[in-house]
This record gives structure tokens, C-alpha cells and sequence, in this order.
């Protein structure tokens, strides 16, 4: 895995927008794996301010988003989908019918786990995946577990998930209990991954990611089988990894 310092979370914005914009400059029709959370925000506002100044454009560009919470639909302001629409879509020229999220309030969840898989397939794979991670080491939702579960599929949320994400919520019982998620395979299938990590607090997580042997119980780990993965974390973070890029 090639590992790159970010000064700071601006920078980090910017080192992952840069490969993003190479990537949409290298095929206007890029299949883009996306991921929410904090830590990507600062990608999203780089790619929205700049890309007209690069005379590029999102029209031909396809996404797929790595997961959503069960029971949520795009109006509602904790979903992903509107964290995607709020933070990229509704500032670039993207074509909305070209962004697909896991839909959180399908009736057959199981169907849309499928349909997903399908979905991603028809637009012929993705290029550049973003990835941010849990302070548990998740990726996606694929949370800590005595497997990798390969396909996009339905997920239980840990409690520790839930507390942390609470954030976004009134509280921690509001987060709800389940997501769907791309799976390992589904997330490994990707051409090109980059891995953002910010801040102190998954500093532990990152160093058994670059250093420990791969594991379920810190997904993140199973990054270490790709060709083609770019770390790019600050300081906090990469502050047990001392030595080892
Ligand atoms: N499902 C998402 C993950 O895809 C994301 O990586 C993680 C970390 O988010 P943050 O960047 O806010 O720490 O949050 C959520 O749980």
C-alpha cells in the first residue's frame, strides 16, 4: 500500500481530489465508488470548487456509493443519499439517474442487495474507490466479524458503531440497527482504492491495517490484498505507524 502524509484535513481533500480529477481526466465516463462520513467532506467540497476550473465535467461520470441505513430514504436528512446529494451532487453536473446508493427503503432488501451488485456490473465496475474507516477498522459497513462477507448484503451495526455515528442523530437509539453495504469482494473489485483516514482517534485501527496480518476482525486489513491502494492519512493518524511507509 502506498502511504501518503495529508498536512492536514484540507490537504487530505486535496491529495484525494487530485487523483480523482486525474482519474475523471484520464476517462470522462469514470465509475466513481464513493463513501460518506466525515473524513471524505473535504474530498467532495475540492472536486465541487474545482473541476470547472479543469474544464471537466461530472455529466458522463457514474457513482456508486458503498452503503445506506435500512429504513431510510433520500428526504430523510441522516440518509446517505442525502448526504451525497447535499455535499457533491447538488454542486457538480452530474446526472442524478448516474448516482446510485444502496435504497434503504426497498421493500426486499435482499433484491436490492442483488440488484446492486447488478447495477454495479452494468456500469462496467469502478475505477476509483474512496474509503473512509471506522475507529473499529470498518469499511463500508463491513464491520469486525469471524468473516468476510463477499457480496453486498444486509448488516446488524455494532453498538460501537452506533455510539460513534450517533453523532449524525438526536441520539444513539436513533441510529438505526441495520445497513446495507458492499461487501468485501464487491469493495476489492474496485480498480483503484483510496483509503482516507483522519485523526488521532484511528490511529490504532491504521497501524494494524499497515502492519498486522489481514484479518475480519479489522476489515480494513483486507486491503493489504489489493494492487492498488493509496493510505492518505495526517499525522494523528498515522501516529503508531512510525516506520512502517
Ligand atoms: N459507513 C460509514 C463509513 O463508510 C465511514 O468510513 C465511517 C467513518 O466516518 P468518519 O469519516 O466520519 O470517521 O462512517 C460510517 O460508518
Amino acid at each position: 500500500m502506498k502511504v501518503i502524509q495529508a498536512d492536514n484535513y484540507e490537504d487530505l481533500g486535496k491529495i484525494a481530489g487530485e487523483m480523482i480529477f486525474r482519474q475523471m481526466e484520464a476517462k470522462d465516463d469514470s465509475v466513481l465508488g464513493l463513501a460518506t462520513g466525515e473524513t471524505p467532506v473535504g474530498i467532495y467540497q475540492y472536486l465541487a470548487e474545482g473541476y470547472q476550473d479543469r474544464n471537466l465535467s461530472f455529466s458522463k461520470v457514474r457513482t456508486v456509493n458503498l452503503d445506506e441505513y435500512i429504513g431510510m430514504d433520500g428526504s430523510n436528512e441522516q440518509s446517505y443519499r442525502y448526504f451525497m446529494n447535499k455535499h457533491l451532487f447538488n454542486k457538480v453536473d452530474i446526472r442524478k439517474e448516474f448516482t446510485e446508493v444502496p435504497n434503504g427503503k426497498c421493500e426486499d432488501v435482499e433484491q436490492e442487495c442483488l440488484r446492486y451488485e447488478k447495477r454495479i456490473e452494468e456500469f462496467g465496475g469502478i475505477d476509483i474507490q474512496i474509503l473512509g474507516m471506522g475507529e473499529n477498522g470498518h469499511i463500508g459497513f463491513n464491520e469486525p466479524g469471524n468473516e468476510f462477507i463477499c457480496d453486498t448484503h444486509v448488516v446488524q451495526l455494532t453498538e460501537d458503531t452506533r455510539k460513534v455515528n450517533a453523532r449524525f442523530f438526536d441520539s444513539a437509539d436513533s441510529v438505526p440497527e441495520q445497513a446495507i453495504t458492499m461487501g468485501i469482494r464487491t469493495i476489492l473489485k474496485a480498480r483503484k482504492i483510496i483509503l482516507a483516514v483522519y485523526g488521532v482517534k484511528k490511529a490504532e485501527a491504521l497501524a494494524g491495517v499497515l502492519k498486522d496480518r489481514v484479518t475480519p476482525w479489522l476489515p480494513a486489513s483486507v486491503l493489504q490484498f489489493h494492487p492498488d491502494v493509496t493510505v492518505i492519512a495526517d499525522a494523528g493518524a498515522l501516529s503508531k505507524c512510525t516506520g512502517l511507509y
